[in-house]
């Protein structure tokens, strides 16, 4: 155990709504603590449990039907979970059932470098959209807390600063997100949430994104490849030589790696998988194609999600929409990859 100090791990709350933000804390960094293999406790919650279906009595919406419903897309997956649309589930139905658990959820993004210009816009459309009367806190990993702005929040919801040090690959930070978010659940997130999203901070909120988004593990079909794709064309690692690996012949779906969440434990082994592999990616001078989320697509071909998300949960202000995609309920920003990235676009 040291204390790291190279580049401090501080973090500090915005205080709501007075804005007052107080000292940093310095946070003890455990660094054995990604080799370990021993089983952490999950903290246990009275509140909050796993797989109670349970609704308030009184609660008034539509009859729901078994012959009405998608018939343009395919509404559940072949390990039969929900792949979700909108017009799949009733919003007034399913927040009720968790928002009866009143789960905390933690939320992790990343703004190194000149990404601090997108937390605003995250944040704010955030608050509008982002599982609305839900318990939230926003993680903002960031080298420069200065430029993390004062967004008022709504009720039992705040952020929490993690200082990180900054890159000269933008590569090192999106594979970083592995690294600093496995310390980070383990040293704090871990007693502070029930579920945890891991998302890119250049995406902005345009429609609901409620309860209906929750899951043991929920991952995102990426826009670019939902609809007519050939496994052989999905862009995963297809190099043996990386941990990565998955065969011409093999895949489900491709999912981005800009949005995915669930249960905190499942979601920190996962993330940490994620840090392992490209670790020893690293071992043997092999990056994969896409980073992290070409690890979280190997991973989840044989860790089936519970919940697969639609195209709806991360567009692409690059991209018109097409007929099947009735809401766009987080659309990343068109950016100058070059200008934003410490060394230059793709
Ligand atoms: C839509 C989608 O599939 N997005 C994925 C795609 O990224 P994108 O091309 O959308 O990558 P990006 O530039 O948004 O980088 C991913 C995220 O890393 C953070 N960041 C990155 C660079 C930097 O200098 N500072 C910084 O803070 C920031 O939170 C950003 O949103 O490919 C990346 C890996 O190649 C990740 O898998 C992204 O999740
Ligand atoms: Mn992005």
């Amino acid at each position: 155990i040291y204390i790291y100090s190279g580049n401090d791990i501080s973090s500090l709350s915005v205080c709501q709504p007075c804005y007052v933000v107080p000292e940093p804390d310095r946070i003890i960094v455990d660094t054995d603590v990604v080799e370990k293999e021993e089983i952490k406790p999950v903290p246990s919650s009275d509140k909050w449990k796993i797989g109670d279906l349970t609704m308030p009595s009184g609660v008034k919406y539509a009859l729901p039907s078994t012959q009405i419903g998608r018939t343009d897309v395919n509404t559940v997956t072949n390990w039969n979970a929900p792949l979700v649309w909108e017009g799949t589930f009733d919003p007034v139905v399913i927040d009720a059932i968790y928002k009866k658990m009143d789960p905390r959820i933690a939320v992790v993004v990343f703004a190194v470098g000149k990404y601090t210009r997108f937390l605003r816009g995250f944040l704010e459309s955030g608050e509008k959209y982002f599982l609305v009367d839900f318990r939230i806190t926003y993680y903002i990993f960031t080298d420069n807390e200065k430029e993390v702005p004062r967004v008022a929040l709504n009720k039992g919801r705040k952020i929490t600063v993690v200082t990180v040090p900054s890159a000269t690959r933008w590569q090192d930070v999106v594979l970083g997100r592995m690294k600093w978010a496995t310390i980070t659940i383990d040293k704090q997130i871990r007693q502070e949430a029930d579920y945890l999203f891991m998302m890119d901070i250049d995406s902005v909120f345009h429609g609901r994104v409620g309860a209906e988004a929750l899951s043991r593990l929920s991952a995102v079909l990426h826009r670019g490849y939902y609809k007519r794709t050939n496994r052989d064309d999905f862009p995963y690692e297809r190099r043996p030589q990386s941990k990565a690996y998955i065969p011409i012949d093999e895949g489900d779906y491709y999912y981005t790696a800009a949005v995915w969440g669930g249960y905190l434990e499942d979601m920190y082994n996962l993330v940490k998988y994620c840090y392992n592999m490209s670790e020893e990616d690293k071992k043997n001078n092999i990056e994969a194609v896409w980073q992290e989320e070409s690890h979280l697509n190997r991973y989840l071909l044989y860790n089936k999600p519970t919940k697969v998300l639609s195209p709806e949960y991360l567009w692409s202000d690059y991209d018109s929409v097409p007929s099947d995609i009735k809401v766009v309920r987080i659309s990343q920003l068109v950016k100058n990859y070059a200008e934003v990235r410490p060394n230059g676009g793709h």
